[in-house]
């Protein structure tokens, strides 16, 4: 395309003045070339497909069509009737809808006063907003324009207040994503109740993946933009690598934050739980050592964490703040970032781990090096086998270069001792390292290119130290590691790493109810325990007991015992007779005898008794 058809004078199409004032204000000089492409036939009757690396305009290229398409067909006049809308854009984050609404609103601004408004109208799923206040929202506001997330979209498309046929455009923003298995059906219940005569566009820096699932939008001789094929990252996108070992990759990341220049840093952790985690650790180290000669983490870093699981209002609040923090801001964030999210000034992208699917690896690194500006974005790979995933993507026309400047500057022998007094401080912290890797385990098992990411190859005891963890999770990858090994030195008896191990007895919660709760579960626990144990331990007693009881042959001995005892009495007390006493007091004391014989065996026979009561 040549650089003077990027004039937006040179539009194939014209566009309302107020919008190219719009344009003028936003500052955008000229076209970028899906801008070029796109306009023009979105902007008439073609429904469009189109695919352009990340950071290339496309939202423009579906704003300006939406906005010329309202006016075309009458929508912005106090005719269109209520409870209508004309246009739909459906996006897989809140954020991303967010970020769609207020450029819409940016062109908004400039639609003049005089003319009956257009709106627009984000529908996310949030705790403050149910449904209905949406409905009664878009009931009062008549807005032409309704931007959202599939599920709340859906949810409020089946009001019956809200009438759907007067839709004529709907764009699907991140199309490969919306189409994947997580959201199809809701698109497909959504798309099921517009009606058939309307446009339709396709967006995505990755539509290729979405593969024939494109079909299933109702596409109508749809045209294809396919915006520079050969690349597929922006070109002033330095793509890097970097081979770690998996114990250090935390620290790795530590020295990269605090050695980098940067105004803005996305770094990709696997899973929310591992944001959670690493980030409140990464307080901990900011906080405990801001005076220490080295400190493990910059006093002047921001560190911010966003990640799918936080409530909506925080999700976007954190976003804001990232966005206004001018320098040295660090988004600690997951794949819900990944997509679409355009903050201009962002320069870093780090990903601690590559992301399970190969498109997305992209989409993140696509945060940076937007719109013609430079950016960098650095890959951690485990050292081992992860370091094939460079010639995996090369296959996919994406070139990873390798940095090895980033040596560990203050390395840290005792970074794990560290580690373990932060997680002794609260038994809260421990839980969440077990699922922080857990979790991860299960993440590293979900990756596409899995004769790369081989759970077998895994290395468990770096993963688990990197992790803070005290002992290897009892799970089968790790038996190997709990056999003794003195090659091994760092797995000590029963799979702990450390030495000695934690009495996890007296390894209390910070938080006081929780450990309440803990003490109380333990008592019982250990009461159960002990009558077990004191079960056993009479069981154990009756057995020696029971093996004690006289057969008969002992039996018939302890006769024959008595009767010669008794015979030797007899004679005794016949002599003592013979000198002194009468018959009838001998006739007594053997009485005696027979009588304190028989209460020794009652009370022998109360001792069996006793046992069989317990
Ligand atoms: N014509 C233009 N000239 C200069 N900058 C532009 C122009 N059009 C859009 N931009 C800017 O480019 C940046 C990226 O735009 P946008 O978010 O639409 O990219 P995208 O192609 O949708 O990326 P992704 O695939 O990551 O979602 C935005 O900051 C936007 O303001």
């Amino acid at each position: 395309m040549s650089r003077s058809s990027l004039q937006w004078d040179d539009l194939k199409c014209p566009i309302q003045p107020w919008i190219r004032t719009a344009i003028d204000v936003m500052g955008f000089d000229q076209m970028t070339p899906v801008q070029a492409s796109t306009i023009p036939m979105f902007s008439q009757n073609k429904d469009v497909v189109v695919e352009s690396v990340t950071g290339s305009g496309k939202t423009v290229a579906f704003v300006i069509p939406v906005l010329e398409r309202i006016i075309s067909e009458g929508a912005n006049k106090k005719s269109f009737k209520k409870g209508h809308f004309h246009s739909l854009i459906i996006s897989p984050t809140r954020e991303l809808a967010k970020q769609t609404k207020i450029v819409i609103d940016e062109f908004l601004k400039q639609y003049p006063d005089d003319m009956y408004p257009i709106k627009a109208q984000l529908l996310v799923g949030t705790n403050e907003n149910t449904v209905r206040d949406d409905v009664n929202d878009f009931l009062e506001n008549k807005p032409q324009i309704l931007v959202g997330t599939p599920g709340r979209l859906l949810d409020f498309l089946q009001m019956t207040s809200v009438k759907t046929s007067s839709c004529g455009m709907v764009i699907i923003d991140e199309a490969d994503r919306l189409l994947d298995i997580s959201f199809v059906k809701d698109v497909e219940k959504i798309l099921s109740v517009l009606p058939k005569q309307r446009r339709t566009g396709l967006f995505s820096a990755t539509i290729s993946s979405a593969g024939d699932s494109i079909f299933k939008t109702g596409l109508r001789n749809p045209v294809k933009i396919k915006v520079n094929s050969k690349n597929v990252a922006p070109s002033l996108l330095k793509l890097n690598y970097v081979v770690v070992d998996p114990e250090l990759k935390f620290q790795y990341l530590l020295n990269l934050l605090n050695n980098y220049r940067f105004k803005k840093c996305i770094v990709y952790f696997p899973t929310c739980i591992s944001v959670t985690y690493f980030y409140s650790f990464m307080q901990y180290l900011q906080n405990e050592f801001k005076n220490s000669k080295h400190p493990f983490l910059n006093e002047d870093l921001q560190i911010f964490s966003l990640h799918g699981k936080l409530q909506t209002a925080s999700r976007m609040k954190t976003l804001d703040s990232f966005t206004e923090t001018l320098t040295n801001a660090v988004l600690l964030t997951t794949d819900v970032a990944a997509r679409g999210i355009d903050i201009p000034d962002v320069d870093l992208v780090v990903q601690l781990d590559p992301p399970t699917d190969s498109d997305i690896f992209l989409h993140r690194c696509g945060r940076t090096g937007r719109a013609n500006r430079i950016g960098q974005a650095i890959t951690f790979l485990n050292k081992g086998r992860e370091e094939d995933f460079v010639t995996f993507m090369q296959v996919k026309n994406v070139e990873l270069e390798e940095i090895n400047n980033l040596e560990l500057i203050n390395p840290c022998e005792n970074f794990y001792d560290i580690f373990k007094k932060w997680i002794l401080q609260d038994r809260a912290r421990f839980d969440h390292s077990i699922k922080a890797f857990v979790a991860f385990i299960r993440y590293y098992s979900n990756h596409s290119a899995s004769s790369i990411f081989r759970l077998q190859s895994l290395n468990y005891v770096a993963i688990c130290k990197m992790h803070g963890l005290f002992r290897l999770p009892r799970m089968p990858e790790i038996t190997k590691y709990l056999k003794d090994d003195p090659e091994n030195p760092v797995v000590f008896a029963d799979g702990w790493l450390v030495n000695p191990p934690i009495n996890l007895d007296n390894f209390a919660y910070a938080d006081k109810k929780r450990e309440k709760k803990r003490l109380d579960e333990l008592k019982r626990t250990q009461d159960i325990h002990d009558k077990k144990k004191l079960k056993y331990e009479l069981k154990k007693k009756n057995m020696a007991w029971s093996n004690k009881t006289e057969t008969k042959e002992t039996k018939a001995e302890r006769r024959l015992k008595m009767s010669i005892k008794r015979k030797a009495i007899e004679e005794q007390l016949a002599k003592e007779e013979a000198n002194n006493s009468s018959g009838e007091e001998v006739e007594q004391d053997w009485k005696d005898v027979i009588m304190q014989t028989k209460k020794r065996k009652t009370a022998s026979n109360d001792v069996q008794g006793a046992f069989d009561d317990l």
